[in-house]
């Protein structure tokens, strides 16, 4: 494999196919698609499609009843701390304080680190998500888009190859969403993360994405197309809607969500 072709191909899903139980139709099949290095990845579609269910997948967290997905020349066959997720729910350690939470993650990904680098470790990546004056504080004293802050900092502090995130704002008002799209941008900018997140949001998959997978109505959900985003990588959520091509994109998903998702599943046997 060239390493050209290893970039561009970090990650490939190959005929995937999920079937909750024999003789029910299957939720998606023939989901074929690749993640390059450093390309942030959203993926919309309508409930019931499929998107948690490959998502998961991606995790190693569930099996495809068939195809694979291959990354960086290996099948995922199971969770590896090469891929962080970030659920809606923040799935926060309610005990620990978020500073504890972080640092329980670099423990994982770093078990002989000394107490001291582990903390260290961890105020870093707490700090990069604007929460460095909320170290010692529970979940419980956190409000919703501060624990979702946590639940980011404690993704990225495993440093994972891959980020996949489930639709990680969905609960946030629309404010703190942008603040922590913005962050997230930021940071993926900096680090060169790769990620792969689902979202409802039309706007946010137009904002964060370099690609954006559109999947068809469930069950027997299809990729229908995969769109490039033409707009400038130094966008900004104030300013996109001026950038050339903003709304031709945004008509063509809307489009595609409200018209022409039913049109292209086909029934699965
Ligand atoms: N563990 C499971 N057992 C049986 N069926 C399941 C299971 N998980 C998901 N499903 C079914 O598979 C289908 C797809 O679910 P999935 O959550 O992957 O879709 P989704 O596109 O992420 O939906 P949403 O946008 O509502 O989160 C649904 O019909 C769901 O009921």
């Amino acid at each position: 494999m060239s390493n050209e072709h290893a970039v561009t191909r970090f990650i490939e899903v190959s005929q995937l196919m999920k079937r909750y139980k024999p003789g029910i139709p299957a939720v998606f099949a023939d989901v074929s698609f690749t993640i390059a290095q450093g390309e942030f990845v959203c993926v919309i579609g309508h409930s019931g499609c499929g998107k948690s269910s490959i998502l998961n997948i991606l995790a190693g967290l569930e099996k495809a009843s068939s195809g694979v997905v291959i990354m960086n020349g290996h099948e995922i066959t199971g969770p590896s701390l090469e891929r962080g997720v970030v659920f809606q729910g923040h799935a926060l350690l309610p005990w620990f304080t978020a500073l504890q939470n972080v640092e329980f993650a670099v423990r994982s990904r770093h078990p002989k680190y000394s107490r001291a680098k582990i903390k260290e470790e961890a105020e870093q990546y707490l700090n990069m998500v604007g929460l460095g004056a909320a170290l010692h504080k529970k979940p419980s004293e956190l409000s919703g888009g501060m624990r979702q802050r946590v639940g980011i900092a404690r993704a990225f502090s495993v440093e994972p190859s891959l980020l996949l995130m489930d639709e990680p704002f969905g609960a946030l008002d629309a404010l703190t969403r942008g603040l922590i799209q913005e962050e997230l941008l930021g940071v993926c900018a900096r680090t060169h993360q790769t990620v792969f997140m689902i979202t409802h949001d039309v706007d946010e998959a137009i904002f964060l994405a370099d690609r954006i997978v559109l999947m068809s109505n469930g069950p027997g959900a299809r990729i229908a197309e995969i769109v490039k985003n033409p707009l400038p990588r130094s966008r900004t959520r104030e300013t996109m809607h001026h950038e050339e091509g903003f709304y031709d994109l945004r008509n063509h998903l809307v489009d595609f969500l409200v018209r022409r998702s039913a049109l292209v599943t086909k029934s699965v046997a």
